[in-house]
């Protein structure tokens, strides 16, 4: 039953774990999720390849069952309480299958009957999405991202009050990728609930208002994008006298910062602030051309809340040197992501079902 404790709250989960057995073992997929997504907005789902957000997804809506932990969607458990918030939830695990020949239309109206949503909704959902125009055109003429903003439209025929979109944007050009982007902007504008997954900060950035960042199975940041992006280290693009290179990839190495040639250049990840880059150099006598922040992307974040901390709680010996001169920045405020199994997908024995809980495009 939905209690007043989990009221604000589209999802939450609790020390979700899931495992999956293999011909190489067992391999975690997701390792005691905490998960918390409010109601309305975009909340990014944001973790790396194989950080375990297409599994999460799936136990939430009972296409996998989670071997420890609780989900809730709306305050219901699911997958127990699942047939109670169906109808309220819809989702994109995968591509849906529309039939090819058919209009756009022609298909949503097919989808509608066969759900059981009013045939009046066919028209306003091509509205949401933008294809009313392009209703009447057969499906294989579609571009991807109207192929992708067809999906969405059939997970909104039901008018669901969350959506619930694994990697939406996969594929898509530029163009793209903006459509599916605005769609779902739009859709959090109208008080619905969007939670979306992918790998790439920086494409839901934009439109997130929170996000929740995975790692190996485990929630390691969650907040507004606006105080992650704050409080994650930046990553900065320095160019020193190629003679110098190699002392100054050195020191920064020595002082924990991770460096990669980029360029002729070389780009610096997990710095707290720029001027840290440049004492730092100067100190060795290493003079800079060029001192570039670049913007926070997924990757910089991520490094930069996790860099430091080596499995088992250990800190890195540049930070431990760093934090004793007391000239780091912020120290490192993520738990330690857990170490997890290798990832093993060949040979696995838990079948997935094929679609998803909406009832949505096959
Ligand atoms: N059916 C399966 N059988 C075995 N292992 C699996 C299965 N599904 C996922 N995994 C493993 O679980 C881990 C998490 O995978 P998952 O697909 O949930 O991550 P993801 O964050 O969605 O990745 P991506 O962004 O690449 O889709 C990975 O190590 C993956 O190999």
């Amino acid at each position: 039953m939905a209690t007043a404790e989990h009221v604000g709250l589209a999802i939450e989960t609790h020390g979700l774990r899931k495992t999956y057995r293999s011909v190489r073992g067992r391999s975690v997929g997701v390792e005691g999720l905490d998960l918390a997504v409010p109601v309305g907005g975009v909340h990014g789902f944001l973790g790396p390849n194989g950080s375990g957000k297409t599994t999460t997804i799936r136990m939430l809506l009972g296409l996998v069952r989670p071997d420890r932990g609780t989900a809730r969607i709306f305050g219901h458990e699911v997958p127990r309480e699942l047939p109670a918030v169906v109808g309220r939830v819809g989702a994109i695990v995968e591509s849906p299958k529309f039939f090819p020949a058919f209009s756009a239309r022609r298909n949503l109206t097919l989808l509608a009957d066969a759900i059981g949503a009013p045939r009046a909704r066919v028209d306003a959902v091509l509205e949401e999405v933008a294809l009313a125009g392009r209703d009447r055109d057969r499906y294989r003429t579609y571009s991807l991202g109207m192929k992708q903003r067809l999906a969405i439209a059939a997970t909104l025929l039901k008018d669901p009050d969350l959506l619930i979109f694994d990697e939406p944007t996969n594929g898509l050009d530029p163009a793209g990728i903006r459509e599916v982007r605005q769609t779902m902007r739009g859709l959090a504008d109208q008080g619905k609930t969007v939670l979306v997954s992918s790998h790439i900060l920086a494409e839901v950035e934009q439109i997130a208002d929170t996000v929740s960042i995975v790692a190996r199975g485990r929630l390691i940041a969650s907040g507004s994008v606006a105080s992650l992006l704050g409080e994650g280290k930046r990553s900065v693009r320095v160019r020193v006298r190629p003679d110098d290179a190699k002392l100054a990839t050195t020191a920064l190495e020595a002082d924990g910062l991770v460096v990669r040639p980029e360029q002729g250049a070389l780009v610096v990840d997990g710095v707290p602030d720029p001027a840290y880059v440049t004492r730092l150099l100067g100190e060795r006598g290493v003079w800079l051309s060029e001192l570039t922040p670049l913007q926070a992307d997924l990757e910089s974040v991520f490094l930069g809340l996790t860099q430091h901390e080596t499995p088992g709680g250990r800190t890195h010996r540049g930070e431990r040197r760093r934090r004793r001169r007391g000239d780091a920045g912020p120290p490192p405020s993520a738990p330690v992501p857990a170490v997890v199994g290798a990832g093993a997908a060949a040979g696995a024995d838990d079948a997935v079902r094929d679609g998803s809980a909406d009832g949505g495009a096959r």
